[in-house]
């Protein structure tokens, strides 16, 4: 019996530019998506029926309770996708490792979603017919990405992908919180703290690309963007003190990923990566802290 297993990055948007809300209920994006060294795994084998089984991996301290284990988990829907496409019955176990924060900002979902796209395809067609990075798009703006990996922008709804070259590898410290944010009320809030306001199409940044291309870290931590950190800390006042407590120990930027509330912190090396989480451990202003490198790879078979 066949079990094939694919691991997808967690995402940190250096750069996230919200537009208007659209007509569908989206907001036209500049998405600077960037891939780090946080895995979920996702193994595929053949089953009697569809089956889910959620677990943190081998020593993450990532919470899974809560995360679905029926058709609300995107692995499933990715499944169920592949097969429909491809004429077959569901009937894969799908075994969910999770080291990447649940509801935190960093599209683990999404990263499930990739995995289970490529091991379902891997498993039931052998000719290659799918167009995984269409499938993706249709489970959700972020899976796209988590498919490619790298460094890329990602225009639209964030699904429009394309690659950005990156001078280097950066150094990161993620700070989760107590308590996820809903991705949807974090983009309704966004449009509530701008509704007195006209709100220009989302802008690319040169300096972010230049600070990308270079490897310049100090670069980097001055150009990081993202236009939902308002609506994420109106949500949760206490990040603040997690980001300010970041950048006075000398992280040299610090940001609310995506629609939070994980904060992400740069670093100069590996080695400050470690100093700057243990620091920040030690203040009492994250739930646990994780370290982490980028650019990494999209899903890989492993
Ligand atoms: C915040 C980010 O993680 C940044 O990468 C993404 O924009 C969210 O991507 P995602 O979680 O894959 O989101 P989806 O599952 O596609 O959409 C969930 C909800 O987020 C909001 N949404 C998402 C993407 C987008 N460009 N505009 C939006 O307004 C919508 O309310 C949508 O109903
Ligand atoms: N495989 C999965 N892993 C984690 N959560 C999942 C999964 N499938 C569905 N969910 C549901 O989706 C919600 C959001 O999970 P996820 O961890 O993807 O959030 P996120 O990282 O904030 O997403 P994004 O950054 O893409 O907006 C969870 O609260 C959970 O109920």
């Amino acid at each position: 019996m066949t079990a094939i297993t694919v691991r997808a990055p967690a995402k940190v948007n250096v750069r996230l530019s919200v537009g208007p809300p659209r007509e569908d209920g989206y907001h036209d994006l500049v998405n600077v998506f960037h891939a780090v060294s946080l895995f979920d795994e996702v193994t595929a084998e053949p089953a009697d029926r569809l089956r889910i089984e959620v677990r943190a991996a081998p020593g993450s301290p990532v919470p899974v309770e809560g995360v679905p284990v029926d058709d609300g988990n995107l692995a499933a829907r990715a499944a169920r996708l592949v097969a429909g496409r491809l004429g077959v019955e569901p009937r894969v176990a799908l075994r969910i490792r999770k080291a990447i924060p649940v509801a935190g900002g960093m599209a683990g979902g999404s990263a499930d979603a990739a995995a289970a796209l490529l091991a379902c395809a891997r498993l039931w067609d052998d000719v290659g017919r799918l167009d995984l990075m269409a499938l993706a798009a249709d489970l959700g703006s972020d899976v796209p990405f988590a498919l490619l990996g790298g460094t890329a922008v990602g225009l639209g709804r964030g699904e429009r992908l394309t690659p950005l070259p990156t001078g280097g590898t950066f150094h990161w410290v993620f700070a989760t919180a107590h308590g996820g944010l809903s991705t949807p009320a974090v983009y309704a809030e966004c449009d509530r703290l701008r509704e007195d306001r006209h709100v220009p199409p989302p802008e690319a940044s040169d300096a972010l690309a230049a600070a990308l291309a270079s490897g310049d870290a100090k670069e980097l931590g001055a150009a990081l963007h993202n236009d939902l950190q308002p609506a994420a800390l109106s949500l949760k006042p206490e990040l603040r003190r997690t980001l300010d407590a970041g950048l006075e120990l000398g992280a040299l930027g610090a940001l609310v990923s995506g629609s939070g509330p994980t904060c992400a912190f740069l670093a100069e090396s590996g080695g400050h990566a470690a100093d700057l989480a243990a620091a920040l451990a030690e203040k009492g202003v994250a739930a646990f802290l994780l370290c982490a490198d980028g650019p990494v790879p999209g899903a890989t078979v492993v």
